[in-house]
């Protein structure tokens, strides 16, 4: 469990609890499905939130994925929020209209083993890979370019250790088949995504395997437009805007596969804090949550906004 004075943030099973709470609350506009199964065989659990929940719909949708890194256990709150906000407010004009005119997919947690493993002693351990064998880095494990360009690393010690393969984390894998899932007819449905990590408060947007904002698989047109939108939702929650890159090359990365693979208009969020120079970054108190977690609304407006583009 999360040590004293933590206990607002979820645990893994009192991030299902929630979810199936959600769904008993909100059956006609909540629903949960599985995009598989953790190394350790935990369920990776996804909540979709649409009018007219069980029934597939000609409508843009949108992905918010969250704890990929198992210590940035803020970002799972942040999954929560945005799922309690498009629920519980559903009776909101703009919240309606959200819910009624797309399809959002929500996954608090995609790395439930590391993330379990970091609390379970009740002392975090700062851990920040899966659970497979040393640890992969499921943010180097993705499959466009995968281990192209010094931006990740063959060591199993390492902490951006990119693993044996593409996708040979179990995590990562299953993220793609839920993805890969969403092409119907051909179209990939979701059109906008955001894959939630801490900390340092940037907006970033691909590609990381290179510091070329224009390569193959990114038009200067594309460009321009990950820039506007990625600008425009910084200065919502006066996050600092930039191409992943910008920070240091990664390869692997999840949105170079979003966009590469499928165009989806991906964005990773670093939340809160700014900066603390340590792993004390990582774990900022329980009682920042309710404020951190909100501050990113409006930047959720926008990209539902932009999903249907
Ligand atoms: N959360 S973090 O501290 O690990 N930073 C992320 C930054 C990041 C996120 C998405 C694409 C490229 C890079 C990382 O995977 O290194
Ligand atoms: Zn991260």
């Amino acid at each position: 469990d999360f040590p004293p004075g933590d206990e607002a943030y979820h645990t893994y099973d009192e991030m299902v609890a929630e979810l199936d709470k959600t769904v008993a609350d909100h059956p006609d506009i909540a629903a949960k499905v599985s995009a598989g199964k953790s190394f350790e065989g935990r369920d990776i659990p996804v909540l979709k939130v649409s009018d007219n929940v069980a029934t597939d719909e000609d409508e843009p949708e949108v992905l918010f994925d969250c704890n990929q890194h198992a210590r940035e256990h803020l970002t799972t709150e942040m999954c929560l929020h945005v799922a309690q906000r498009f629920t519980d407010n559903y009776a909101d004009p703009a919240v309606k209209d959200s819910v009624d005119n797309r399809e959002i997919w929500i996954i608090p947690s995609v790395n439930p083993d590391g993330s379990s493993f970091d609390v379970e002693s009740g002392e975090y351990q700062g851990w920040r890979k899966n659970r497979q064998d040393q640890g992969t880095d499921t943010n180097r494990n993705w499959g466009h370019k995968w281990g192209c360009c010094g931006g990740s690393s063959d060591d199993p010690a390492d902490e951006t250790y990119r693993g044996t393969a593409a996708w040979s984390a179990p995590e990562t894998a299953a993220m793609r088949d839920f993805i890969d899932s969403r092409v119907v007819g051909g179209t990939q449905q979701i059109k906008a995504a955001v894959d939630f990590h801490t900390y340092s408060e940037l907006v970033l947007w691909p590609f990381g395997h290179t510091s070329d904002d224009v390569t193959e698989g990114m038009t200067q047109q594309e460009y321009d437009r990950f820039a506007k939108v990625g600008t425009e939702m910084a200065q919502t929650n006066g996050y600092t805007p930039q191409q992943s890159s910008d920070l240091y090359i990664t390869d692997g990365d999840s949105l170079d596969w979003m966009w590469g693979q499928h165009k989806i208009l991906a964005f990773t969020f670093e939340m809160y804090p700014s900066s603390s120079g340590g792993l004390d970054g990582f774990y900022p108190p329980g009682d920042v949550i309710e404020r951190e977690t909100a501050r990113n609304d409006a930047a959720v407006d926008i990209l539902l906004r932009e999903a249907g583009a």
